[in-house]
């Protein structure tokens, strides 16, 4: 039986060997073991229903356009350790155990994950037995009056613990939201030096005028009304930890220079999320398949959900109303 629970911050890890054991994984190595088994990949046949891949060349990621027995091959043999950061402040720690459970079942099986869940009620944290290489940290983060606090404050403290614990445990980092569980396979394909999950309300929105961008220059976070790739959604994302830092400071800090303009943008960190991703473009695209929801019809597209936002009642769960 393995719970794997440490709490800790500011403290130096104490560690279990885990931590400092040096992980081979290499950035951009794709070694496949000798003698694999899989399906001869065609050059003609492929999904002809959606684009697979963006116009600076990056993989668009959906069901039918990767091998999972080639991608975990390769990325088995670089066996990276893979850190998630969840937030559960408040009345979100109701989400943990599924979250947790979900993931155990879906999420990059058989590679090494650490769950890092920053929360403000550590005694309503789970006991969800993992499997091997797999654990749980607990960092404790103040509770917050406002939704908008909690939702831009994770760019904040995930940007230290990043700096004081994170960096020297893992070598690839996502974020997610807590309010989802995970249904179907969510594996090394999705792993690169940054992939962001193409939003599912506006995926097939054609004109980019219509994307929910900041769309008031007085932000930080501001896109022109003639710009634009794709629409991201903040409650997904991931790549290697240093490529990750960079981007979850940058919204820290972006945000704080919006607060002191006394203005907040739209959609809070998912705002200066896309304008990053704007300029700096993802090396991997997943595809709205990453994150759906319980509450939308399924489209033709999306042949399976890998993660579905969890139908919750707002004013029931947030600190505030908008
Ligand atoms: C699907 C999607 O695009 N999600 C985005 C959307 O989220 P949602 O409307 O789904 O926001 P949300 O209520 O899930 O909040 C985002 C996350 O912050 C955490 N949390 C929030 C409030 C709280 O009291 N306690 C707490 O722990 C928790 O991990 C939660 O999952 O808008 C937010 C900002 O407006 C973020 O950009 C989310 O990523
Ligand atoms: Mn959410």
């Amino acid at each position: 039986m393995q719970y794997g629970y440490e709490v800790r911050f500011s403290s130096k890890p104490e560690g279990d060997g885990d931590d400092t054991q040096t992980s081979s994984w290499k950035p951009n190595a794709l070694i496949m073991e000798k003698g694999l088994k899989y399906d001869k990949p065609s050059v003609m046949k492929g999904r002809t229903d959606v684009n697979s891949i963006t116009n600076w060349n990056a993989p668009l990621v959906w069901e039918g356009t990767f091998d999972p027995v080639v991608i975990d091959s390769i990325y088995k043999k670089m066996d990276p350790r893979i850190a998630v950061i969840v937030f559960a402040v408040g009345k979100y720690t109701r989400f943990l155990k599924a979250f947790i459970e979900t993931g155990e079942k879906y999420f990059m099986v058989d590679f090494r994950v650490t769950y890092y869940i920053f929360t403000d009620h550590e005694d309503e944290v789970p006991k969800v037995q993992l499997a091997a290489g797999r654990k749980i940290t607990i960092l404790t983060v103040p509770s917050a009056t406002r939704w908008q606090d909690v939702v831009l404050g994770r760019m904040k403290w995930a940007t230290i613990a990043i700096d004081q614990q994170i960096r020297s445990e893992a070598d690839y980092v996502f974020m997610m939201d807590i309010d989802s569980t995970f249904r179907y396979r969510f594996g090394a394909e999705s792993l690169s030096r940054l992939s962001a999950v193409l939003h599912r309300g506006y995926y097939k929105t054609p004109d980019r005028a219509n994307f929910p961008y900041e769309r008031r220059p007085q932000s930080q976070a501001y896109i022109p009304i003639d710009e634009g790739d794709y629409y991201y959604t903040a409650a997904v994302w991931g790549g290697y930890l240093e490529d990750m830092y960079t981007l979850v400071k940058y919204c820290y800090e972006q945000s704080k220079i919006d607060e002191k303009n006394n203005i907040e943008a739209a959609w809070q960190e998912e705002s200066h999320l896309n304008k990053y991703l704007l300029y700096n473009k993802p090396t991997k695209v997943l595809s709205a398949e990453y994150l759906w929801c319980d509450y939308d019809r399924i489209t033709e597209d999306v042949k399976v959900i890998r993660i579905s936002q969890i139908a919750k009642n707002y004013a029931e769960v947030r600190p505030n109303w908008n």
